[in-house]
């Protein structure tokens, strides 16, 4: 299965994506990652997109389908091919989430780019929603904010509003986990029921 997590910063999500992986990596069966910079190469694209050096929406944009593409070819392809299944902090759903409300550009041809690229389709999304106060509350007390997490309270709130609109827009693909006054194994709970709802065997 290819399952991604999705969220606003400071959600949860790679809390609950370690948990996962612990649970299902019995036997090497499954593989984490992560975008931008989930394979060899990536920390460059990561360092570049995260340091706020790009001054143009479409370069952002470009870079991270770059840093897909080529985590999509090298690792989440690969690891699908072999029956394993891929636990993904972010993928395209956070350039949708990011770009398109977050930074103003256009739907649908960001939505097709996936298609015309043959990215794979993940089989399952968890959004970890949260209140965009708490979430930037919890990235307050970690280190330097990234330049996303340096945009604000009101951007983090037209992401979280993205989010909500893709979830309806694929609701068999989509599940909403409801983090908040939840401590992460109260989540994880909800992590475990999704997914054995939707068939993975935990
Ligand atoms: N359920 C929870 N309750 C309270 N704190 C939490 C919970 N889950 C995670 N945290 C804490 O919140 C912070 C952010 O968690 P985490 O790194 O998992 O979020 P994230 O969504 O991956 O963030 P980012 O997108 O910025 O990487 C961490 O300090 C983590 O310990
Ligand atoms: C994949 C992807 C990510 N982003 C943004 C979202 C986050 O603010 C950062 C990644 O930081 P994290 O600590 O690893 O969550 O990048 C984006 O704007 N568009 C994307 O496609």
């Amino acid at each position: 299965m290819f399952i991604t997590f999705e969220g606003i910063d400071g959600c949860g999500k790679s809390t609950q994506a370690r948990l996962l992986f612990e649970l299902l990596n019995k036997g090497g069966g499954a593989v984490l990652t992560r975008e931008p910079g989930g394979w060899e190469g990536g920390g460059l694209l990561r360092g570049m997109v995260l340091d706020g050096g790009l001054r143009h929406p479409w370069s952002e944009l470009f870079l991270f389908m770059l840093d897909r593409t080529e985590h999509a070819a090298r690792v989440i392809a690969p690891a699908l091919a072999e029956g394993r299944h891929v636990i993904c902090e972010r993928y395209h759903d956070s350039t949708l989430a990011y770009q398109v409300w977050g930074r103003g550009m256009p739907f649908e041809p960001l939505r097709d780019m996936a298609a015309l690229a043959a990215l794979p389709v993940p089989d399952i999304t968890l959004f970890f929603k949260i209140s965009p106060e708490t979430a930037l509350a919890r990235v307050g007390k970690r280190g330097k904010p990234d330049s996303f997490e340096r945009e604000g309270l009101a951007f983090m709130r037209k992401i979280d509003e993205g989010y909500g609109e893709l979830a309806k827009l694929e609701p068999r693909r989509w599940a909403v986990i409801e983090c908040g006054g939840k401590d992460p194994a109260e989540v994880f709970e909800l992590v475990k029921s999704v997914l054995a709802e939707r068939g993975v065997s935990l």
